[in-house]
């Protein structure tokens, strides 16, 4: 929601999907999702640049290794960085832009499949509720954005808002977004 109050065009666009695909006369189900690519680039892009958990779950190696060529030793504690993956500008062109763009035509997943994008994990470990909580975000901001337009808060602007996040095992707003709904 911060990014796309802080982009009113792609705001937009989300919402003009959400008109197109399902309407007026109902509201959004869960069916309503996969006809919704849009829509699905938006939450692609936001796991990319605001990973919910950013270094994954703390994990502790059980053997001393070597990942391309670095030696990892036995009883390590080990972080993966996903919110640096998300930025890494030898991945992502216009790495700290939020374009769901890119996303569109792209076979990129959030299932653990490809390490580019793994919010969720990866592996014998990967987010047991991964799709559940894949799921329920969709239809949550599906929801907010074709029951309400949005706005900010009286007076600011969306160049002006901060977008400051704070660190911690789950990834936050540093200031909490303050959105202002519009019946239309
Ligand atoms: C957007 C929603 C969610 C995100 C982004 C998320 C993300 C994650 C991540 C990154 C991990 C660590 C995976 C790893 O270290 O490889 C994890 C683990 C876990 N998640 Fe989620 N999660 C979400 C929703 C949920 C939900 C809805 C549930 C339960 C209903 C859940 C239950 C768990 C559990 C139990 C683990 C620990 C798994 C283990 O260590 O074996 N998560 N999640």
């Amino acid at each position: 929601m911060a990014e796309l109050l802080n982009n009113p065009n792609l705001m937009a666009k989300a919402r003009s999907e959400l008109g197109k695909v399902v309407g007026k006369e109902k509201m959004v189900e869960e069916s309503d999702i996969s006809k919704l690519p849009y829509l699905q680039a938006v939450v692609k892009e936001t796991f990319r640049l605001h990973p919910p958990v950013p270094f994954l779950v703390p994990r502790k190696t059980e053997m001393k290794s070597e990942i391309l060529g670095y030696a990892v030793p036995k009883n390590a504690h080990v972080l993966v960085n996903v919110w640096a993956i998300g930025r890494d500008f030898t991945i992502w062109s216009n790495p700290n832009s939020f374009v769901p763009e890119r996303f569109l035509e792209c076979e990129i997943d959030v299932k653990g499949r490809d390490f580019r994008l793994i919010p969720f994990g990866a592996g014998r470990r990967i987010c047991p509720g991964l799709l559940l909580g894949h799921r329920m975000v969709h239809l949550m901001l599906a929801s907010l954005l074709h029951s309400f337009d949005w706005k900010l808060e009286d007076g600011l602007k969306p160049e002006d808002m901060d977008m400051t996040e704070k660190f911690g095992f789950t990834l936050r707003k540093a200031q909490p977004l303050q959105a202002v709904p519009i019946k239309p």
